[in-house]
Parts: C-alpha cells; structure tokens; sequence
C-alpha cells in the first residue's frame, strides 16, 4: 500500500500542497518552522482521524480557515486498483469519504492507511501513562486481525454500561454486566496476549540491531490479579467500585513492561537507550504487519537527526528500505540522511513556508 498521490488543505502552514510521493523512500527536508511535521501530521490525521501533536484538531486548521482536508490517492497493492481517501476536519464534525462513499467510523481509515510514527517524543511510549501503550497494542492487534475491534467495542460498551449501572446503584443490573464485562475483556486479553507474544521475539531482533543490550523482556499486565479470573475480581471488587462508582479492573487498566536485564527500561537505560527501545517497538509492529502479509501503510519518522546518531540512521534507512514499505522523514538538512547512492528509489522534497517542492 502506497500514497500515489497526496492533497492537503489546510493544516497549519500548509494552506495547499499536492504532492506525489515515492512508492518507497519520501526524505522532506526543510527549515525549523517550513511546514514538515504539518506535512507527516496531514498524513497521519489521514489515516488516523486525530493529531498526534495536538489533543483537539481546532489548533491543527490553519488559522484564518473553517476546516481542513486531506486526501490522497492509494495504491492498495502492487497490481491491485486504486482507492480514494479523503477526511474533512472542522474541530466539531468529521466527514470520511472513501471511493467517494461516505463513511462513519475511523477505524475505516485506520484499515485503509495503517500509519506508524516515530517521532521526538515518541521515548513517552515507555516513560508515561499507561494508556499510550494500550493504545500502541490495540493498535497493532487491530491490524493484525480484523475480528480484535468488534470484541474491543462490545467490552468498552459492558464496561460503559457496568460503570453505569455503579454510578446509580442499580445492584440488579450489575451481575449481568459482571458477566458481560469478564466475558468480552478476557477475550480483548487474550487478543493482547497473544500479539505480544509474537511481538517479543521481532522486537528483541530489531532492538538488538540498534542497541547493545542483554535480555529484553515484553511482558502484558491484564489489568486484574491474574491469579483471579475476570469475573472472580469484578465480583470481588464490587464494594470497591460501588464506592467510587468505576470499576477498577479489566483490560482498560492494562499495560505492558519493557524489562532490560529485569529492570523497568524507563528506570534503568539512558534516554537515548529508551528512544531505541521504541523504536524497536514501532518497527517490530510494522515488520509484524509484512511478516503476516498485511496491508503496510506508511512510516513516519519526524526529526530524524534528533531521533538517532548517524550510525544509527542508516541503519533504520536501510531497514525501512529493505522492508519495501512507504516512509516519509523529515530533516532540516539533506546531510541528515548520509550518503544515499546504495538506495535504488527515493524522491526529496523540500519545504518552504508550508510549500512543497522537489528537492
Ligand atoms: N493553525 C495554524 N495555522 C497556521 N500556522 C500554524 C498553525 N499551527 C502552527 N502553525 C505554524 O506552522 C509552522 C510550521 O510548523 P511545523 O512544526 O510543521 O514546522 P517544522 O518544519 O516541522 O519545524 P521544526 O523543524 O522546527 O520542527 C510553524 O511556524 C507554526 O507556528
């Protein structure tokens, strides 16, 4: 899956921009300020309906403008058709078309355009709140198996529905939401499970190609006492949550450990460490995706230079290379990106006050 050609409308800086992408390698390259993370967040709000910079979308549209728009043409496989994604975005409302048909739910985007990012504050995966690492999980069992988001929504509707039932005391209704909530949420945890435990082994691989580190560890936490069932620690739970009116387990309290010689990471590598160990977790996501011939979508790499040490960012050019996915990155320098004669296909483009033109 590629971008064949991309439109933007809209989003910070960029007030209009068309381009057409490289089916492989894209490097953007441009001045502090000229628009290159607008560009990758214009990409990433395509195939994820949010900003991965700002909480709400209001700051994203440029600043004298209603909405903002973003569209591309996509190149689903090699000598499959073409499809038409396009997304409108005004701070209240969203409209998503895709082959000119309107559609609902963002999680069609998301399976359209798989998008996966890495950026500055990407080393927040492993050192803040738990629900960053929910999400990167869901993320990844998502696209690994369309039958996770149907489970995932009916838990999240028990879980909605139980903490309801809590807020009122309505003590009749919460045995069945008890049998609901441990129904669906052992299956959203053996999804999790089950993912993570292919992951472990293609992340410890790619981690161990940027770091010389000895015995790293993925392990889940389910988010109850896993001596107990579901259902055993709602049921125990149940003066507690009465109490506060939420339920305090279940897989919306889940979250994973990345352990190096048995210490947390965040409290045992350096930053720089941390930062690879993420970068170890996103790409061990997108090697998963082509390894079960998946649809990949594309990589974003924002700030290369300040991501790695240059010896480093060859390595992850050639690995995205190698892995025959599409990656945009950005640089403020074109000699960020090393000596690129051994790439067989890459396009450059530079950005300047929210333009963009080739290299
Ligand atoms: N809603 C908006 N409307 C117009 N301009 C905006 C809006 N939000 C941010 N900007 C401006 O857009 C410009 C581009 O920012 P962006 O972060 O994309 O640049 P960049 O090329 O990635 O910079 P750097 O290399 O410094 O990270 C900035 O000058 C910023 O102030």
């Amino acid at each position: 899956m590629s971008l064949l050609k991309l439109d933007i409308y809209h989003v910070r800086n960029i007030h209009k921009a068309s381009l057409q992408p490289c089916p492989t390698l894209n490097l953007l390259v441009g001045d502090n300020a000229s628009g290159k993370s607008s560009l990758l967040e214009a990409i990433y709000i395509l195939g994820r309906a949010k900003s991965f910079r700002s909480a709400s979308i209001k700051p994203v549209i440029s600043l004298d403008q209603e909405h903002l728009i973003v569209s591309a043409q996509i190149q689903q496989t090699a000598e499959g058709g073409v499809s038409q994604l396009g997304i409108q975005l005004d701070g209240k409302t969203m409209a998503i078309r895709i082959n000119q048909e309107t559609r609902q739910q963002r999680s069609e985007l998301a399976y359209a355009l798989p998008v996966q990012l890495i950026h500055p504050k990407s080393y927040e995966l492993l050192d803040g709140g738990a629900q960053l690492r929910r999400e990167f999980l869901d993320w990844g069992v998502f696209n690994a198996d369309t039958r996770f988001l149907p489970m995932w929504r009916r838990f999240k509707k028990a879980l909605a529905q139980r903490n309801a039932a809590l807020k009122i005391k309505r003590f009749e209704q919460l045995a069945v939401w008890n049998q609901e909530l441990a129904y669906y949420g052992t299956i959203v945890q053996d999804y999790r499970q089950r993912y993570l435990e292919k992951l472990q082994p293609v992340f410890i691989a790619i981690s161990r190609q940027f770091l010389a580190l000895d015995t790293i560890t993925l392990q889940l936490l389910c988010g109850w006492d896993s001596s107990k069932t579901l259902l055993e620690a709602l049921e125990q739970d149940m003066d507690k949550d009465l109490r506060y009116g939420f339920t305090h387990s279940g897989p919306h309290r889940a979250d994973f450990q990345v352990r190096v010689e048995q210490q947390l990471a965040k409290e045992f590598v350096s930053r720089g460490q941390l930062k690879l160990l993420v970068l170890g977790l996103k790409l061990s996501q997108v090697q998963l995706l082509a390894d079960g011939q998946q649809p990949l979508g594309c990589v974003l790499v924002d700030d290369f230079a300040a991501e790695l040490d240059s010896c480093n960012r060859v390595k992850l050019l050639d690995f995205l290379v190698a892995l025959n996915c599409q990656v945009f990155i950005t640089a403020t320098a074109a000699t960020d990106f090393g000596d690129l004669s051994h790439i067989p296909n890459y396009k450059m483009f530079r950005m300047e006050q929210g333009c963009v033109n080739p290299y």
